[in-house]
């Protein structure tokens, strides 16, 4: 179970695909990958970002959940990975599985049983779970919350000093 998190970290689209596209350069020269897994839904924005530039055609997504806001419970699989990737797999072609962040590292344990062999991919990481992943870009406390675009809207914000004008 994870603490509601003290700090946040907001990201802005901007920032998220600097941050997707420095996950693909780190990525480039590891092996030509013959497909993506996409962790949705998170993991569906970085991985569009990364297929586009290591020109990965065939993209594939694994469906997983395991947070209600910033609470964790059990990793629940609503949709599994098809059979023509885990057969890519099998036959030991290179899959390079993407998410946007590794919290505990709960689901990218879950995705990587599904796919022993793959490449682990994140853009952030957190301490408990980063072992889990093989490459990722930046990495933040464990206290720390991560708000992506997608989730946030401009709002006004109460001054530094905790005055209102
Ligand atoms: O390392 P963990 O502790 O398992 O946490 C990381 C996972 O949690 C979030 O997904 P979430 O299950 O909230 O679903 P979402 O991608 O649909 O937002 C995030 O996108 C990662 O997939
Ligand atoms: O939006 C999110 N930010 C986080 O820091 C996080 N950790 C797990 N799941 C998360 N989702
Ligand atoms: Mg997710």
């Amino acid at each position: 179970m994870n603490n509601p998190a003290d700090k946040s970290f907001p990201v802005t689209w901007d920032q998220f695909h600097r941050d997707s596209r420095a996950l693909a350069w780190r990525l480039t020269g590891m092996g030509g990958f013959e497909a993506v897994v996409a962790i949705a839904r998170g993991g569906l924005v970085p991985a569009a970002i990364v297929a586009r530039e290591l020109n990965i055609r065939v993209i594939e997504s694994v469906s997983v959940k395991s947070y209600d806001h910033q609470s964790q419970g059990q990793v629940r699989v609503l949709k599994p990975i098809s059979e023509q990737v885990l057969e890519i797999s099998k036959a030991g072609g290179r899959v390079l599985i993407v998410d946007d962040l590794v919290d505990t590292g709960a689901t990218a344990r879950a995705v990587r049983d599904m796919l022993p062999g793959a490449h682990f991919a994140t853009v952030y990481a957190k301490p408990k779970g980063r072992e889990m992943v093989d490459t990722f870009i930046t990495e933040v406390s464990q206290d720390t919350w991560i708000f992506f675009p997608w989730d946030l809207d401009v709002a006004y914000v109460a001054p530094i000093s905790g005055g209102t004008d």
